[in-house]
């Protein structure tokens, strides 16, 4: 969790420096993609970013009370009403990591507000493993359905990429520095050649 979070706050630091998209709101879901948010809030802070975080339905689990004391520790900003700060114009960018591979649709509150707010939104969205709402095989919700128009610019695929990624149109990286030969040739997954210190690769690059 913490190597994902650092590779989806590194993929945000190449795409949006925070010269231009300072403010970030990072909409943190109940599981591990959430965790993943968390951690990325806090190396995003440490980038020299204003994070803010819409996290509605905290895990009740220490690890997760131990990501948000850190936050805390660096008086990192929480907010019940991401709407308002957008409002405000306290948000350049956001953050999805509502949920990743185990989501399971129809999305229930109060997660649908915050899909809509996605889908409404002009601002740049950077998804953490699978863009929220999307099926992990699937891809995008039918037409009409809610997250139907959610189309996030950046995705960071962890480990690996899901096959819902094929419907993705944006820059997308792979993250997640992490995984060894031996485990990647069991599981069929291509481990790129991470240069120096990066913990992403984007997918344009001959190293995957
Ligand atoms: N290789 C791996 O397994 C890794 C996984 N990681 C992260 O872990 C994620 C998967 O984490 P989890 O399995 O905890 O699951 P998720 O974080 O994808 O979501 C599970 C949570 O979402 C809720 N939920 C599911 N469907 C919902 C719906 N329709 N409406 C409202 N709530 C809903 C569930 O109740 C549960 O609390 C990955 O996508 C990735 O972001 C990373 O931390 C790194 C490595």
């Amino acid at each position: 969790m913490e190597l994902a979070g650092l590779s989806v706050a590194c993929a945000i630091r190449r795409c949006y420096p925070p010269s231009d998209y300072k403010g970030v709101l990072i909409a943190a879901g109940p599981g591990n993609n959430g965790g993943d948010g968390l951690v990325c809030a806090r190396h995003l802070y440490l980038f020299g970013y204003s994070p803010v975080i819409y996290y509605p339905k905290r895990s009740g689990s220490d690890l997760y009370h131990r990501l948000v004391k850190q936050l805390e520790n660096f008086d990192i900003k929480f907010t019940e009403e991401p709407e308002k700060e957008i409002a405000d114009g306290k948000v350049d960018q956001i953050v999805d990591a509502l949920f990743g591979f185990s989501f399971k649709p129809p999305i229930r509150d109060p997660f649908r507000f915050t899909i809509e707010l996605f889908e409404s939104s002009k601002l740049p969205i950077t998804s953490v493993d699978i863009p929220s709402s999307w099926d992990v095989n699937n891809g995008p919700p039918s037409e009409g359905e809610l997250g139907s128009n959610f189309h996030p610019s950046v995705l960071v695929s962890l480990t690996a990429p899901k096959p819902a990624s094929e419907y993705f149109k944006g820059r997308h990286f792979l993250g997640g520095r992490f995984i060894s030969p031996k485990l990647a040739k069991e599981w069929g997954f291509t481990v790129p050649n991470y240069e120096g210190s990066d913990q992403i690769v984007e997918y344009t690059d001959s190293r995957i």
